[in-house]
């Protein structure tokens, strides 16, 4: 097979000629949608794009020096041979879902081989199937994002393979950025779920909760799922009145993220203010084991924890990883204290 270079394929793909004040990010992020629209454009994109493979929901990895894996990207042609070997065909790489597209312009799907025989895959491709709850924190942080949007829409192509309406069939576009029902009705596009997460403060500290099934000594700012009709303010409001028994003012919007686990969820990172006078917490326990307020102090010794967690020895507070949002919002939060203490 004539191997097409990925950027000239890519660019073939925009569907308008690339004007001179195009940025590159522009022109891709325009060939990536033009690959949602156009099924023969994706399927030739398809078969000169980078794979990756997941085993029920497992992304295949490789562990590196230290302890790290790195994601295995393979090409079309891999795929292939590696399919027919073990009795299934190219039919099956149809299947692939589009995920992204690489600053070098290479195209990336991600494919699901769920029904073969998983040791069998291993061994042929010289990695291991990761389950993504144990592979994300330890994936470099370029990569784990992206494992994890290809893992929410593999979940999501699985758990939609019906009308909710008529029980028939949906079919799934080429780039597997929406399933049809069957006969053209209803059109289903990948869902996920928006939550909230704040991190309270009254001036001086900052108020962190823990679940029981964190990891002893773990904390995290409070989370809550959205519920309809809220606005992200009413919903922050909300969760810090049910969870600790605060009202909060002056909230503020950080940055957001997209959190695999336990689904898909949209994370939405906010910063609030309670009034000194009233920061009594009043912990309900149906939701959270424990919620308390840590000092500056308390907060920068826990940031500087490196690993000792996973070498058995407990740290007193014990943030959740640079991966989650939590770990920025603690991180803008202990900046803010450090410049308004030179300032005072
Ligand atoms: N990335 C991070 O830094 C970070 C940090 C903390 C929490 N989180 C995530 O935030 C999410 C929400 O936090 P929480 O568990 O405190 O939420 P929560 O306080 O809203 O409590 C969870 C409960 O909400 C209910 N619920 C309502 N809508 C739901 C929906 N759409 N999906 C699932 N459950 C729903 C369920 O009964 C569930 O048990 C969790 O999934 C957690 O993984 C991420
Ligand atoms: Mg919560």
């Amino acid at each position: 097979m004539m191997m097409v270079h990925p950027v000239k394929f890519l660019l073939s793909a925009a569907k308008r000629p690339l004007t001179r004040c195009c940025s590159a990010f522009v022109s891709r992020i325009r060939s990536l949608n033009r690959l949602k629209e156009d099924d023969d454009v994706c399927a030739e994109a398809l078969q000169h794009a980078q794979i990756f493979l997941f085993h029920r929901l497992s992304p295949l990895l490789q562990s590196s020096e230290r302890g790290t894996f790195r994601a295995v990207p393979l090409m079309y042609s891999d795929i292939r041979a590696i399919l027919e070997r073990l009795g299934s065909d190219e039919a099956k790489l149809k299947e692939s879902v589009l995920i992204g597209c690489s600053e070098q312009n290479q195209v990336q799907f991600c494919l699901d081989v769920g029904e073969l025989d998983q040791v069998a895959l291993e061994e042929a491709l010289d990695g291991t199937f990761v389950d993504l709850k144990k592979g994300f924190f330890v994936l470099r942080r370029s990569e784990a994002p992206l494992l994890a949007k290809a893992q929410a829409l593999l979940r999501w192509h699985l758990t939609t393979g019906f009308c909710s309406a008529t029980g028939r069939p949906t079919c799934p576009n080429q780039a597997g950025s929406q399933r049809v029902g069957s006969g053209g009705g209803t059109i289903y596009y990948p869902q996920m779920s928006p939550v909230v997460i704040v991190l309270v403060s009254d001036g001086k500290r900052c108020l962190l909760g823990r679940q029981p099934s964190f990891p002893p000594g773990m904390y995290s700012a409070l989370a809550g799922f959205c519920e309809l009709g809220e606005s992200l303010e009413e919903t922050v409001s909300r969760e810090v009145a049910e969870e600790v028994g605060l009202e909060v003012h002056n909230i503020s919007y950080s940055s957001s993220q997209h959190w695999p686990f336990p689904r898909s969820s949209l994370m939405l990172g906010c910063h609030a203010l309670v009034s000194p006078a009233h920061s009594q917490v009043n912990v309900d326990h149906t939701e959270l084991e424990d919620a308390r307020w840590f000092t500056f102090h308390e907060i920068t010794s826990a940031l500087q924890v490196k690993g000792l967690w996973s070498r058995g020895h407990a740290p007193p507070l014990w943030l959740p990883p640079k991966h989650a949002i939590a770990n920025r919002l603690i991180t803008e939060w202990a900046e803010l204290q450090r410049c308004s203490q030179k300032a005072d």
